[in-house]
C-alpha cells in the first residue's frame, strides 16, 4: 500500500501532492498542450579521464542504439548475424570494433547493452569499454553529437537522476551512492554502502507509513465523525500512533550526530599552551613534518589542519596556536581561531608540558625525577587553556623525557584541581552517564616516543566507542545527512503540534499530520522540490 501511494505521488517530482491539480483540470491541460519533446540521448565517460587500462563511455537515451548501428562492427574474424545488425544482445558483453561514422577504425572493445526495463535510467543504455586513452575518449565525445540532434553530454549526476525519476532509487539511495563514490575511509564506505542498499529508505518509509495510518484515522473521523459507532476511540488511536512515532524520531535524532560526523569527518583539535608539543604531536600523527616545530613559544600562529585515515575513520586533525595572553595582534587572532576550533571539535586533545604543569622552584627543564618529586603538588594551568578542558577532553601530559614521571600525589592534585575548577565531574558523577569521563592522563614524550602507542590506542578506543557502526545489519539506521535531520525535526514539530491540539480540532489535526507525512516523504523524495534535487545531483561527477 505504501509503495503504491509513493508511486502515485512520485510522478511529477517537483509538485507536492497537496497542490496537485484535479484530474479534470489535468485532462483539460493535456488536451490543449503540445506533446513534450523526446528525451535527449546523453553520454559521458563513466571512468576518469586519465590514461588507464580501460575506460567506459556510457550512452543512455532513445537513440543510444544508433551508436551500436553506426559506430560498431563485428570484431576481427567474426561475422555479424542478421539479429545483431540492428540490436546488440541484451546484457551480454560483445567484442566489437569501434569505428567513426565515416568508417575509420578507432579501437576494439567490449559493448554492453541494457534495454529500458533493465537499465537504471529506464532508457536504452549502451556502454563502450575501451582502451583507456584520453585522446580516444575526447574524439568519441566529439563524434557522438554528429549522430543526431538528440545527443548531448550528460550533466553531473544525470544518469542517477534519471534512475530516481524512473522510481528505481529513492533520494537516500542516491545520496548513498554519491557518498560511496566520495568515501575515503572504511567507516565512510560502510555507512554509504548501507544507505545505498536502501536500509534508510526502508526505515523512513516505515515511519511515513505510521504517519499515514494516523492521518487516515483522522481523515476517517472528518468523513464519518457524525457516526457515533465508528468514531469511538479513533482519535485516541491516532494520538497513540503519533506518540509512538515521535518517540521513534526522538531516538533517531538523539544520536550525537554520529552519522553526519562520520560522513564528513571527525574533527579533532589539539589545544594547549605555547611550547607544549602540539605541533610535534600533529606531526607524529601525520607521520610527516606537516607543522613547523621550534623552541620559540607561539610558533604556530594559525590553525594547521590535515585529513587522516585513522584506523579506517576519517579524521581532520587541527593543530592550533598556543593559548596565552598576548598583545601581538596576529597571535591574538590565531588564539581566537584556536578557541573556535576547540569549541566545535568532536574530540579535544589538550597537551600540557609537564615542566610547566608542575613548576619546580629548583629547576626549569633539566631531567631529574627528584625534581618532580620535590615539586609542590599544586599544578598550574593557564586560565584560557583551563576554560577549554571539559570532562571529555583527553589530557596529554608531554615532555616526560625532560621531567621524569609526575608523582602519584601530583596526579591526584591535578585531578582535584580540575574538579574544583569544574573541568571534571566531581565525586559520584564521575563515570556516570552514557559516556565515560576521560579522567586519566596520557603521559608521553613526543620527542622519544614514550607513551605514544598507548595514546594512539586510547584515541582509537574513543573514536570507535563514539563512531563505530555495529556489523549487525539490523542495527537502527542512523541519520547521515543534515537534510534528513531537518525533515525529521519538521516531522516532530508537526506531530507535537497535533498532540497539543484539543480533540475537537480535527481539521487542524488532519492538517498537522499531513505536514508530518509530507516532511517524511521529502527525505526519500516522494515529495520534492527542484532546489533539493539540484543540490543533491550537483554533488555527483559527470557520468554517474
Ligand atoms: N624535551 C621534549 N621537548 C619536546 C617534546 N615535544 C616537543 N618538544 C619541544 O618543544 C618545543 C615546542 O614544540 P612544538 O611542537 O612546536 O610545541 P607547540 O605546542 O606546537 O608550540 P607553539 O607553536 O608555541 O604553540 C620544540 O622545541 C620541541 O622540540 C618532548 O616530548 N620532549
Amino acid at each position: 500500500m505504501l509503495r503504491a501511494l509513493g508511486g502515485s505521488l512520485r510522478a511529477p517530482c517537483t509538485r507536492p501532492p497537496s497542490r496537485a491539480l484535479p484530474r479534470s483540470a489535468l485532462a483539460r491541460l493535456s488536451s490543449t498542450s503540445r506533446a513534450p519533446p523526446p528525451p535527449p540521448t546523453i553520454f559521458a565517460p563513466a571512468t576518469g579521464m586519465g590514461k588507464s587500462a580501460i575506460s567506459i563511455l556510457r550512452i543512455s537515451g532513445p537513440d543510444a542504439l544508433e551508436v551500436w548501428r553506426r559506430m560498431t562492427l563485428p570484431a576481427r574474424g567474426r561475422t555479424q548475424s542478421e539479429r545483431t545488425r540492428s540490436e546488440p544482445p541484451v546484457r551480454r558483453a560483445v567484442l566489437r570494433r569501434i569505428v567513426a561514422p565515416d568508417g575509420e577504425l578507432l579501437d576494439e572493445g567490449v559493448v554492453l547493452y541494457f534495454p529500458p526495463h533493465s537499465a537504471l535510467t529506464a532508457q536504452p543504455t549502451l556502454e563502450l569499454h575501451l582502451h583507456g586513452s584520453p585522446a580516444l575518449m575526447q574524439l568519441l565525445l566529439r563524434l557522438l553529437p554528429s549522430l543526431g540532434s538528440g545527443f548531448r553530454v550528460a550533466e553531473p549526476g544525470e544518469f542517477t537522476r534519471l534512475a530516481f525519476e524512473a522510481g528505481k532509487m529513492d533520494l537516500t539511495e542516491v545520496e548513498g551512492i554519491r557518498d560511496l563514490v566520495e568515501a575515503d575511509t572504511e567507516a565512510q564506505r560502510k555507512l554509504a554502502a548501507r544507505q545505498a542498499s536502501g536500509q534508510m529508505r526502508a526505515a523512513y518509509d516505515s515511519m511515513r507509513g505510521e504517519a499515514i495510518e494516523a492521518m487516515a484515522l483522522i481523515e476517517a473521523l472528518i468523513d464519518f465523525g457524525e457516526d457515533e459507532g465508528i468514531s469511538e476511540g479513533v482519535y485516541e488511536q491516532a494520538r497513540q500512533k503519533a506518540v509512538d512515532l515521535s518517540e521513534r524520531i526522538r531516538k533517531y535524532l538523539d544520536d550525537g550526530r554520529r552519522g553526519e560526523i562520520l560522513r564528513q569527518g571527525i574533527h579533532l583539535a589539539i589545544v594547549g599552551p605555547p611550547n607544549a608539543g602540539k605541533s610535534s604531536l600533529l606531526n607524529w600523527l601525520a607521520q610527516r613534518e606537516a607543522a613547523i616545530v621550534t623552541a620559540v613559544p607561539g610558533t604556530t600562529r594559525d590553525v594547521v589542519e590535515l585529513a587522516l585515515d585513522f584506523h579506517g575513520f576519517p579524521v581532520h586533525v587541527a593543530d592550533t596556536a598556543g593559548l596565552r595572553k598576548t598583545r601581538d595582534e596576529v597571535e591574538a587572532i590565531g588564539i581566537e581561531r584556536a578557541v573556535a576550533k576547540a569549541e566545535t571539535a568532536d574530540i579535544k586533545l589538550c597537551v600540557l608540558p609537564l615542566d610547566e604543569l608542575f613548576p619546580s622552584s629548583s629547576s626549569s627543564s633539566s631531567s631529574s625525577s627528584s625534581t618532580s618529586s620535590t615539586a609542590p603538588a599544586t599544578p598550574h594551568i593557564d586560565p584560557l587553556t583551563l576554560s577549554l578542558i571539559d570532562p571529555y577532553t583527553l589530557l596529554v601530559l608531554n615532555k616526560l623525557d625532560a621531567r621524569g614521571p609526575p608523582t602519584r600525589a601530583q596526579l591526584e592534585a591535578l585531578k582535584g584541581y580540575l574538579r574544583r575548577e569544574g573541568r571534571r565531574w566531581a565525586g559520584a558523577r564521575a563515570g556516570a552517564g552514557p559516556r565515560e569521563e576521560s579522567d586519566e592522563f596520557a603521559l608521553v614524550s613526543v620527542r622519544d616516543g614514550t607513551g605514544l602507542a598507548q595514546l594512539a590506542e586510547r584515541l582509537k578506543r574513543e573514536v570507535k566507542r563514539r563512531f563505530e557502526l555495529s556489523d549487525a545489519l539490523e542495527e537502527t539506521p542512523i541519520v547521515t545527512h543534515e537534510r534528513h535531520r531537518r525533515h525529521l525535526e519538521d516531522t516532530l514539530s508537526s506531530l507535537t503540534a497535533f498532540l497539543e491540539l484539543p480533540s475537537d480540532e480535527i481539521v487542524l489535526a488532519g492538517e498537522e499530520l499531513r505536514y508530518a507525512v509530507r516532511s517524511l516523504g521529502q527525505i526519500t523524495g516522494l515529495v520534492d522540490t527542484e532546489e533539493v534535487l539540484g543540490e543533491i545531483f550537483r554533488g555527483f561527477c559527470i557520468g554517474k
